[in-house]
């Protein structure tokens, strides 16, 4: 039977921000000169500067060791903006207002002198540009600089300011529970909680940022979201990509720490919550964290009964072939590192007892996709079975990208066919153009103080807490490491998963 679905095709509508409700500001860019400020942030900062996003005054201070000039730096930002920005970069005077606002110092983070050049040169700027102190510090540099650089910020009086301080820092926060933690003490002694906002750039997706509308929004949704009438929830981000030229991160971090602590369970967290009844950013990350808090802990011994450990062998990903990932160069012979991961989660509560979660991610899979499917419970399976006839569950599809749609499997009668009761589809999709990008979203969220879908550390600190003895059950070798060949679906251990509740991936 047909499908039916609604498309809505439009150029983005981008919601005209009033300037004044975003402060003039100074962005110190830590790491000006890599890979993540070419490709993501002048990118980002350029398309909310023609958005009508940006602060009425603001100057951008990049900062790396090399011994850039200005000239060279802006010269930098612009063929990032040539290359990855989403509105076509133009050569009018708004192109020029906006590179004019950049300026480059060259300071290795682990000179103290350095810092106190930086304060004059900001300050400098501040009075030219008659701009308060408010100062938005961004870390995009290894995580093992963050410690020098939170000091320095202190120490040399960056930090005491007459208006605001934030900090943005990236992903990944701590490689354990441990390390983590030390982590957030050594960033707490110069940044207040509040001032702290830890990218994850999954929270910054259209579509996860929806889901909360699309609880909110529609009661049926808000009426069914709970243990009485939906079996099981499914949450996949499959990549086809393998470990690309990352190894020396990637083999040790796996995509237990790379995907499952951070995005998969910032999904999971989304997907579960119960609506606060005011959508505040306190409100709704306190109800993220109740999610975490009745997250049924594993023992180091479970582990290898709820948690499905995958590394892609060599294979072949839409006609292509593909190497495994030990043959991957930079990756050695002996790699037991995990490329692949499905887990089985409970959460117990009042709302989610006896409901199963399943989380999967790896790399080299049949398809890049990340999608939450929540399958409803089928008391009807057995009622209607005449002539072979099988009742299928409601199943609600979110597609978080690369599409991003909504759609509904119901069961209709097909006059075509015997009037036999057959599935449908009714779907929506975004299929919008031109669309912001994550990190248009978050940055913009960040100037205007907005933290709700940064990761609180409490969310943080939860997730390497569940996570914890599973790295420790992983180190032991306790549990099987599967191999599954590049362009499937990951290994068959991850089926039998589900089969354990007889159900199966949609
Ligand atoms: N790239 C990406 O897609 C993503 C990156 N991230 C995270 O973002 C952060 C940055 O990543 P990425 O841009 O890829 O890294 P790069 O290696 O490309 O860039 C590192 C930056 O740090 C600077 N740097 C290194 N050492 C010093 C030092 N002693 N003093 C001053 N500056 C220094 C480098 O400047 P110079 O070379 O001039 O010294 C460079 O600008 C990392 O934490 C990473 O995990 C997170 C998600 C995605
Ligand atoms: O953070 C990361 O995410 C990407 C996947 O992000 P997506 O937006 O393309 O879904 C992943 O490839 C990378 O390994 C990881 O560090």
């Amino acid at each position: 039977m047909n499908d039916v679905t609604v498309s809505r095709d439009t150029e983005y509508n981008v919601s005209v921000l009033n300037k004044s409700e975003v402060d003039s500001m100074t962005f110190v860019l830590f790491g000006a000169t890599g890979d993540l400020a070419k490709r993501k942030i002048f990118p980002a900062l350029y398309n909310l500067f023609l958005d009508n996003k940006m602060p009425q005054s603001f100057s951008i201070i990049g900062l790396g060791r090399r011994e850039w000039s200005d000239f060279t730096f802006k010269k930098h930002v612009r063929e990032s903006l040539s290359t990855f920005s989403r509105h076509e970069i133009n050569d009018g005077p708004k192109t020029d207002e906006f590179l004019n606002s950049f300026h480059y110092s060259p300071l290795d983070v682990t000179d103290d002198e350095g810092y106190e050049r930086l304060l004059d040169m900001i300050q400098r700027h501040e009075e030219e540009l008659n701009i308060p102190e408010n100062r938005l510090f961004y870390l995009s540099v290894a995580p093992s600089l963050i410690d020098v650089i939170t000091s320095n910020i202190t120490n040399s009086g960056l930090g005491s300011v007459k208006g605001w301080k934030r900090l943005i820092i990236e992903k990944p926060f701590g490689h354990d529970l441990k390390s983590a933690q030390d982590l957030n003490e050594k960033l707490s002694k110069a940044f207040e909680e509040s001032e702290i906002y830890r990218i994850d750039h999954y929270l910054g997706k259209p579509m996860v940022q929806n889901l909360e509308a699309l609880e909110f929004a529609n009661p049926i949704f808000q009426a069914l979201w709970n243990k009485q009438y939906i079996a099981n929830v499914q949450i996949t981000a499959s990549e086809t990509v393998g470990v690309e030229d990352r190894a020396n991160y990637y083999d040790q971090a796996g995509a237990i720490r790379d995907m499952v602590q951070n995005h998969m369970l910032q999904i999971l967290m989304m997907t579960a919550m119960q609506l606060p009844k005011r959508i505040s950013s306190k409100d709704i990350r306190y109800e993220k964290k109740k999610i975490m808090e009745s997250l049924r802990p594993l023992q180091k011994e479970e582990v290898a009964s709820h948690v499905v450990r995958g590394q892609y062998g060599p294979g072949e990903i839409q006609g292509e072939f593909a190497l495994g990932y030990k043959e991957e160069d930079g990756i050695n012979n002996f790699s037991k590192n995990d490329t692949f991961i499905a887990a089985r989660l409970w959460i117990d509560d009042n709302f989610w007892s006896g409901v199963p979660f399943y989380i999967r991610t790896g790399k080299r899979m049949k398809e890049k996709s990340t999608r939450i499917v929540i399958e409803f419970k089928n008391p009807l399976k057995d009622l209607y079975i005449t002539q072979n006839e099988e009742i299928s569950p409601n199943i609600l599809t979110i597609d978080i990208s690369p599409n991003e749609s909504v759609s509904l499997q119901l069961n209709i009668k097909n006059p075509l066919n015997d009037n036999k009761i057959e599935p449908v589809t009714v779907a929506y999709s975004a299929n919008q153009k031109n669309v912001p990008e994550a990190y248009e979203f978050l940055l913009s969220d960040a100037l205007r103080g907005d933290p709700t879908f940064f990761a609180h550390w409490n969310e943080v600190e939860l997730s390497w807490r569940w996570v914890q003895p599973i790295l420790e059950a992983f180190e032991e070798d306790i549990v099987p490491l599967h191999s599954y060949p590049a362009g499937s679906m990951g290994p068959e251990a991850a089926d039998q998963l589900l089969e354990e509740e007889e159900f199966q991936w949609w």
